[in-house]
Parts: C-alpha cells; sequence; structure tokens
C-alpha cells in the first residue's frame, strides 16, 4: 500500500468530536458510532456499486480519526463490491504503529460474495502492516454448506489472518435479527466500540434496528450518529440513504465545517430505549 498518512487536525475539531467518542474505560456492550458521507440529497453514491468521493479532505481526515478510536469498522458487502475499500486508519497515532491504531474491518456477507483476493485494498492494508486482517461474517447455514471451491478460497485468505466467521441468526431476510447477533458475537470477541460506515441498507437498518438489552429492554444499537455532508447533489439514481419510517430521536447534535463540508454529530435517545 502506498496511501499516505493524513495531516493532523487542529486542536478545536479533536475538542468537537470529543464528546461523542467511545467511553474509555469500555462500557460492557459495544458502542456503536454509525457515519457516513451524504450529498445535499441525502445520497451516499452516484448508483449501486459506483465509487463516489463526497468527503474533501479535511472530513476525510475526520473519518480516519474516528477509525482510530474504535476497536472495529463495519461494512456491507456490496460496499467492498464497490469501493475496494482499505478500511484502515491513515491518520497517524503517536505511539502507535499503523495497525495498532486501524480497526478490526468487519465485513457483512451472509453468502461470501465478496471473494477477497491478495490484493484487495482491505488484504494489502495488512499485510503491508497497515492495517488488521478482515473478518468476514458468513451465515452459519451457508458456512454449513460451503462449495469445495469457496472453503479453498476461505482457506487460502485465513491463511493470512482473516477470519471468515459463521454466525447464527445472520440471514438477509431478518437483518433485525441479524444485528442482535452481530453484536453478540463481536462482544464476546472484545470488540467493545464498533464504526459503522455502510452502504444504504446497512445504515437505513440500523437507523430503526432495535435490540434487546441486557435487562431485556429494546433499545436501538446505535450511539452515535456522524454524518458528513457534501455540497452536491447526487440526483435521483444516487444510493439514498432514507429510512422506511420517520425518526427524530437525535439530540445534543453540534454541526461544524470541515473545509467544503459540514459535519453533524449527535447522541441517539434510542440508545437506552426503544417503545
Ligand atoms: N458515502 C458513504 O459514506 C458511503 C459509505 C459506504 C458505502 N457507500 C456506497 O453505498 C453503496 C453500497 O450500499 P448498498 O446499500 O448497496 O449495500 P451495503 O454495503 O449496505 O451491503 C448490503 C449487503 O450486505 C449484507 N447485509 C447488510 N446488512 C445485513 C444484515 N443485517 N444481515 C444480513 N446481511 C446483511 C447483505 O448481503 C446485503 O445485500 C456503494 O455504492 C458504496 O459506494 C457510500
Ligand atoms: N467518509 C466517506 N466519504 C466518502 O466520500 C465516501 N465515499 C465514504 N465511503 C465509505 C466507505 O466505507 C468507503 O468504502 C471508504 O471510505 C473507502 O475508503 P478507505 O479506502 O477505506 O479509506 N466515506
Amino acid at each position: 500500500m502506498t496511501s499516505q498518512p493524513l495531516h493532523l487536525l487542529s486542536d478545536s475539531l479533536t475538542a468537537f468530536l470529543g464528546p461523542y467518542l467511545p467511553p474509555s474505560p469500555p462500557s460492557d456492550r459495544v458502542f456503536v458510532t454509525l457515519t457516513y458521507a451524504a450529498s445535499l440529497d441525502s445520497r451516499i453514491a452516484l448508483g449501486r456499486g459506483l465509487r463516489t468521493q463526497l468527503s474533501g479532505p479535511e472530513s476525510k481526515c475526520m473519518t480516519h480519526y474516528l477509525r482510530a478510536h474504535h476497536d472495529a469498522i463495519l461494512v456491507g458487502v456490496n460496499t467492498v463490491l464497490a469501493d475496494n475499500p482499505g478500511l484502515n486508519c491513515r491518520y497517524r497515532v503517536a505511539g502507535k504503529s499503523p495497525s495498532e491504531a486501524s480497526p478490526r474491518p468487519i465485513i457483512i456477507d451472509p453468502t461470501f460474495r465478496c471473494k477477497l483476493s491478495a490484493g484487495s485494498k482491505v488484504m494489502l492494508a495488512a499485510s503491508s502492516k497497515e492495517g488488521k486482517e478482515p473478518w468476514i461474517l458468513v451465515s452459519a447455514e451457508w458456512h454449513a454448506a460451503v462449495s469445495p471451491s469457496d472453503l479453498a478460497h476461505i482457506q487460502s485468505i485465513e491463511s493470512t489472518g482473516a477470519r471468515v466467521i459463521p454466525v447464527k441468526g445472520l440471514q438477509s431476510d431478518n437483518r433485525n435479527e441479524s444485528w442482535a447477533a452481530i453484536l453478540k458475537l463481536l462482544k464476546e470477541r472484545s470488540i467493545r466500540s464498533l464504526m459503522v460506515e455502510g452502504g444504504a441498507q446497512v445504515i437505513n437498518d440500523l437507523l430503526l434496528a432495535a435490540v434487546q438489552d441486557g435487562d431485556g429492554t429494546k433499545v436501538s444499537p446505535v450511539d452515535v450518529i456522524i454524518i458528513t455532508i457534501a455540497p452536491v447533489y447526487l440526483g435521483k439514481n444516487g444510493v439514498e440513504v432514507s429510512p422506511a419510517s420517520a425518526l427524530d430521536y437525535l439530540y445534543d447534535i453540534k454541526w461544524e465545517p470541515f473545509g467544503r463540508d459540514v459535519v453533524m454529530a449527535s447522541f441517539n435517545r434510542k440508545a437506552r430505549a426503544v417503545s
């Protein structure tokens, strides 16, 4: 990988983000930050499968600063197929190697469509010690009936330290149940803070998701929402972020300009109770 480290953020910008970062020491459950970059018409890409750069250099740097503060970063498989993302942290953290500063990449991919190769950016970031090896979450049903060619592929990428992890309850047709299963698995594997970067299906689902808290109460799994808004329109064919129903539960909202973009950071009132 030949990516350049990102330049430092000013003190005022780190002060802006500070209140929204995962707690230290971490709490007992997985702290979830939902973050993405959208156009003025709430599109996150020009069309399905199209990588679309929205963030300018300043807000991009903000995203990598956030990556440095999370144990893991999660995307849906369509984002991997469209964007070939590195999912590492290119913001330099004093006293940590790039790999140590990077979150664990996690890809939700029930039927292993990503078919990661050694040349994909996420695998290259890991092999060049600029990131961590990805975990690919597949459904337990798919894994139980894996074909010989997929098994060979899995063995090949696992030999590099990547993991293909079967998850009971991970299913495309009951995605709310999937979130409960994903968060349980991540907690068992000592992930205490998760940054979710997209794509649209993941974001739209998570905005309305409800999982059981320790005492059985239904809660939203999302603690913090951080959105970069870029001053462009992507039009009607764009990939839209718009949940299936209305919601109005953000609080302690701050807006901050980052270059030509503006970033909104907020807490989610439903992170504790969903009626
Ligand atoms: N601007 C941004 O910030 C940003 C961020 C990420 C992606 N994108 C764009 O978004 C587009 C991709 O978005 P998308 O909506 O097509 O796909 P996605 O990335 O949300 O992936 C969807 C797929 O992931 C799996 N999946 C997701 N949630 C699941 C669940 N709970 N249970 C089981 N399986 C689950 C399924 O296989 C599903 O088909 C791309 O064009 C990409 O460039 C933009
Ligand atoms: N913050 C942000 N601004 C954007 O304009 C954009 N398109 C994304 N998209 C998020 C998605 O996860 C991308 O796949 C990664 O941003 C790829 O970037 P990396 O190689 O991982 O740095 N995110």
